[in-house]
């Protein structure tokens, strides 16, 4: 188990060391573009699964949205502090 913060950690440490077989260092070169469309997809399945599938089911997928939305703010040079600060 890992917390959002020690998550957004672990990317940016695979964003700046690159290590092979990365899914994040695939992701993040696939470009803002890509990331945005993983988000909008991971989105609907959130909202999918609220609707019509278990507390389980809606837990992995906005797990899967919040990896894409810290993959996104890695790719455009953003850190936690930065979206922290509108909460
Ligand atoms: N939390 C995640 C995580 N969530 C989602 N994903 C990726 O996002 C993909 C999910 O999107 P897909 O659309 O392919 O999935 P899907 O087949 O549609 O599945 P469903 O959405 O239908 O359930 C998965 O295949 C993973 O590659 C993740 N990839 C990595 N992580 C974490 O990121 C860390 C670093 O990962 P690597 O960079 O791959 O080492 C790992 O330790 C993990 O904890």
């Amino acid at each position: 188990m890992k917390t959002f913060d020690e998550l957004f950690e672990e990317l940016s440490r695979k964003a700046a060391e690159r290590p092979e077989g990365s899914g994040t260092v695939e992701e993040l070169d696939a470009g803002v573009h890509a990331i945005g469309k993983k988000i909008v997809e991971e989105a609907g399945e959130v909202w999918i699964a609220s609707e019509y599938e278990s507390d389980e089911a809606l837990a992995e997928e906005a797990s899967q949205l919040l990896y894409h939305l810290q993959v996104m703010l890695i790719a455009r040079g953003l850190s936690l502090k930065d979206v922290y600060r509108y909460l």
